[in-house]
C-alpha cells in the first residue's frame, strides 16, 4: 500500500449513458481537477477533456481493455483515485473488466466512486490536496 501524494492521480471513466453526466461533473469541478494528473479510458478521456478543458492521458477505451490497463495501475500503485460513472441499468459485453477494476481498488484501498454524489464527497474532501497514508490495520484483509 502506497502513501497518496499530495497530487493525486485520478482516473474519470464513465459507460456511454453516463457519459453526459461525467463532463457535467467535470466541468463543475473543473477548478480541482486541473491541479491533479488525470487519466481516462479512451472515449470518457476524449469526452472530458475536450468538454472540461482538462489534460487528460487517455488510455485505450474501456472495452478494449482500458479497464484493465486501469487495473495493472492500479496493482502497481500508480492510482490514486478512481471516478467510475457505472450504468446500472444496462448489461455490458465487458462486465468482468467492469468487476475486475471496481474489485482491485477495493483491495488496493483506491479511493473510489460510482455516482456524482459520491463523485461530489470526494472531490470536496480536504484529502483530495493532501498526502493520505491508509491506517494499515484497517485496510489489512482479515485471511
Ligand atoms: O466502458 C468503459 C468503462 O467500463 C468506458 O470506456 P470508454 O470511456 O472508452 O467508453
Amino acid at each position: 500500500m502506497t502513501i497518496m501524494p499530495a497530487r493525486k492521480r485520478i482516473a474519470l471513466v464513465a459507460h456511454d449513458a453516463m457519459k453526459p453526466a461525467i463532463v457535467a461533473w467535470a466541468k463543475r469541478n473543473r477548478e480541482v481537477l486541473s491541479r491533479h494528473e488525470l487519466f481516462g479510458t479512451g472515449t470518457t478521456g476524449g469526452k472530458v477533456a475536450e468538454g472540461a478543458q482538462l489534460e487528460v492521458t487517455r488510455l485505450k477505451s474501456g472495452p478494449l481493455g482500458g479497464d484493465q490497463q486501469l487495473g495493472a495501475m492500479i496493482a502497481e500503485g500508480r492510482l490514486d483515485v478512481l471516478i467510475f460513472f457505472t450504468d446500472p441499468l444496462t448489461s455490458m459485453p465487458h462486465d468482468v473488466d467492469v468487476k475486475a477494476l471496481t474489485r482491485i481498488a477495493t483491495l488496493e484501498q483506491v479511493v473510489m466512486a460510482c455516482n456524482a454524489a459520491s463523485a461530489d464527497f470526494v472531490i470536496a474532501s480536504d484529502m483530495i490536496d493532501a498526502e493520505y497514508e491508509p491506517h494499515a490495520d484497517e485496510a489489512a484483509h482479515a485471511r
